[in-house]
């Protein structure tokens, strides 16, 4: 059956053009182009193999990432790859990697908060990987209250170097990605002391590791943190803990962008707010949104394949039974899904053009949408992080037992992609930010300001008008409900740059009518979702929530001769998608089969512990044998 295609008949099915559709995900004729070359190049090179990840002891994986990650740079040397190109590249390859933090967080912090003296110095080392770096922040004991690290960087006069200290054990630093056994550097986030006195947390560059022999320097102690959760998965990463004793650097090592220490130990603030210092985790937060559209398609274009290749029970006369993807009920969880990665898409491109906006803004020091840039980052981080994390786990549900297998792609997809929740912000105490935003917002428009940007729907509603509220009071006690006006407010926003995006011209036969319907799915499953507020707060009639509850099935039904050409747009090869049940050609059963057979389990018919472990039993005299 090889060469054959099970999903052909799908594929027929399909009511528009698929190919234009594809260029829309993309983003723009270009982009499909450039993906479409980068991933065709990792899929045939050998040697960005990745089925056997989940199988290999961690030292031996983690020396192949190394390898992998070695051979890509020589790659994209030798073809002379732009650095978008190289970008696509390490995407394409798909495994978590030290070179995910030294270019995603190492070379933005240094530029977004070092002066252009520095950035002279460091960037062309860092672009050519002489140096490898991580972003050190975080410590054992704390994450997510950045005021609280415990790290010390205390001033020199004498010397003018910054003595770099771990005064505790909490104060060890502890996950950064790179850190445990590759990068040369870090980005270290430590308490400014001058004179006694504490400044806060600032970034330092220190270098960690000899340039000649990898071994640490003096006063330095370092290593991996340990397995994480998962085979495979996110085990590549060499998480790190590393403790200073009275390392020193030179003043100039201090990144001076947002504020200075002077030869003479002066403190100086420049006039930007002091959040800047924060700024790699707003651009961190900013990339993560419009990368979760990629990890959600990915898993609901398997689980979409798939859905269409099962079938279970309906025989009609000897005929083939149900395909499994024609139950409402699968439906019903499916398409949601499907509805949401583009979304998701949509919104990312949306954040991106934000945050390119002000950063502008920042040049020309115009510091007034940061607060909305900090909201809307935080915000959408949280949610597309929290629903395409539960996503894939609801994808694996939706392939039935085959989906709990390595070979489906799910288990490491989920294992890898789950502490998004996490990393970067965890995802409540985002939210709380956003909260936080919105309540500022509130009581700002009790004073007559009338809001702007993605808050303006406030101003439009009657009763925060009279609202009087004070930030802090009540803050606490109310938190989780916080949470969930948060969340609302961030849904809000998905919703309406997706119905903006509708707005647009949309070429291709058919396609602004898929996207019409996904939306419309996106929109109606979560009203159906929270039905219970807006009829608790009338601002929906029970007969206005069952029309919407009936009009979203009407929409399932309409995408459905649609779905498996809607997730063929995400243009995946079987290469990055690592999934048989996702395979292009729907041929499941045979490979499935086959694989099997390739595990290493299966290399000997009589399993290695036969003879000390089973055997015996087998052959044991038990008293009662003879009964
Ligand atoms: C496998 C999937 C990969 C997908 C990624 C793809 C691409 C990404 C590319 C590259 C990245 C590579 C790999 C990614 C993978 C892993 C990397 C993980 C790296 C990390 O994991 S790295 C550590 C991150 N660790 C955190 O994420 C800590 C969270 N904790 C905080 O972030 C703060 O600590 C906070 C905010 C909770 C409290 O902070 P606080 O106590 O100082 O502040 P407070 O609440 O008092 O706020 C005072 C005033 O600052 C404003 N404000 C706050 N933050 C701001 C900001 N960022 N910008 C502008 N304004 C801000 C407030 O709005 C307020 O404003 P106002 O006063 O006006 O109300
Ligand atoms: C895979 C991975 C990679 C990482 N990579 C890096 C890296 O490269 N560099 C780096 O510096 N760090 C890194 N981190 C660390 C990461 O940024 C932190 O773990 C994250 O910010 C969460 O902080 P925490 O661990 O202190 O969680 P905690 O804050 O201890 O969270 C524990 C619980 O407390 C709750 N909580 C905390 N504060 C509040 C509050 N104010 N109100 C209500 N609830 C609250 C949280 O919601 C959570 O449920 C990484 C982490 C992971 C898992």
């Amino acid at each position: 059956m090889e060469g054959v295609d099970h999903l052909a008949d799908e594929r027929k099915k399909a009511e528009f053009n698929v190919e234009a559709m594809k260029i829309v995900w993309a983003g723009s004729q270009h982009n499909l182009e450039v993906s479409n070359r980068i991933s065709k190049l990792v899929a045939d090179d050998p040697a960005f193999r990745k089925d056997d990840r989940t199988m290999l002891p961690r030292k031996e994986l983690f020396k192949n990432t190394l390898r992998k990650a070695a051979y890509a740079w020589k790659r994209i040397n030798e073809l002379r790859l732009s650095e978008e190109e190289a970008s696509k590249l390490r995407f394409y390859v798909d495994e978590t990697a030290y070179t995910d933090l030294h270019w995603g967080m190492f070379i933005p912090a240094i530029k977004g908060q070092g002066t252009d003296e520095q950035q002279r110095k460091w960037l062309p080392l860092a672009y050519k990987m002489q140096i490898i770096g991580c972003y050190a922040q975080t410590e054992l004991g704390h994450g997510s209250n950045v005021q609280g690290l415990e790290t010390t960087a205390t001033f020199d006069p004498h010397t003018d170097e910054f003595v770099i200290h771990s005064p505790t054990l909490t104060s060890s630093k502890w996950w950064p990605g790179g850190l445990g056994k590759v990068s040369t550097h870090a980005v270290t986030y430590a308490r400014l002391i001058i004179d006694g006195k504490d400044h806060g947390v600032h970034g330092f560059i220190v270098q960690l590791r000899s340039l000649e022999d990898h071994r640490p320097l003096p006063g330095i102690t370092v290593g991996d943190i340990g397995m994480k959760f998962g085979n495979g998965a996110y085990n590549t990463m060499d998480n790190g803990v590393l403790r200073f004793d009275h390392v020193r650097i030179p003043r100039n090592q201090m990144l001076m962008k947002v504020s200075q220490v002077t030869r003479e130990g002066k403190y100086k603030q420049s006039d930007v707010p002091r959040q800047l210092v924060y700024g790699t985790m707003v651009y961190v937060r900013q990339r993560i949104v419009a990368d979760a559209s990629c990890y959600l398609s990915r898993a609901v274009c398997i689980a979409t394949r798939y859905s269409a290749v099962r079938r279970q029970f309906g025989s009609q006369n000897g005929g083939p039974e149900t395909q499994v993807i024609d139950y409402k009920t699968q439906q019903s969880r499916l398409f949601p899904l499907l509805a949401s990665a583009y979304a998701f898409r949509f919104v990312g491109e949306w954040l991106e053009w934000l945050y390119t906006d002000v950063m502008q803004r920042l040049q020309a020091n115009d510091f007034s949408t940061l607060p909305e840039a900090h909201a809307c980052t935080a915000g959408l981080k949280s949610l597309t992080t929290s629903v395409t994390a539960d996503g894939i786990e609801e994808c694996r549900k939706l392939c039935g037992g085959h989906g709990y297998l390595c070979t489906s792609g799910l288990p490491e997809l989920f294992a890898v992609y789950v502490p998004a929740c996490t990393y970067e912000g965890d995802n409540i105490v985002l939210l709380l930010q956003v909260a936080r935003f919105l309540m500022k917002t509130v009581s700002q428009i009790g004073t007559g300001k009338q809001p702007v940007g993605t808050i303006a729907y406030m101003g439009r509603i009657e009763h925060l008008m009279q609202c009087r509220c004070n930030v802090q009071r009540g803050f606490a006690e109310l938190s989780a409900d916080l949470v969930e006006a948060a969340v609302a407010h961030c849904q809000l926003i998905v919703v309406s740059k997706f119905i903006e995006k509708l707005q647009q011209d949309i070429p291709g036969e058919g396609v602004k009518q898929q996207l019409e319907a996904l939306c419309g799915i996106y929109y109606l499953s979560l009203l159906h979702k929270h039905q219970g507020d807006f009829l608790a707060t009338s601002y929906l009639t029970p007969k206005q929530s069952a029309l919407a509850n009936d009009q979203l099935r009407a929409l399932y039904s309409k995408v459905r001769p649609n779905a498996i050409a809607l997730v063929d747009a995400f243009n995946y090869s079987d290469h990055f998608l690592s999934s048989i049940l996702g395979r292009y050609d729907g041929n499941v059963y045979p490979k499935l089969y086959e694989a099997a057979w390739k595990d290493p389990l299966n290399e000997s018919v009589v399993p290695d512990g036969y003879h000390e472990y089973v055997r015996p039993l087998l052959k044991q005299q038990l008293h009662t044998a003879r009964l």
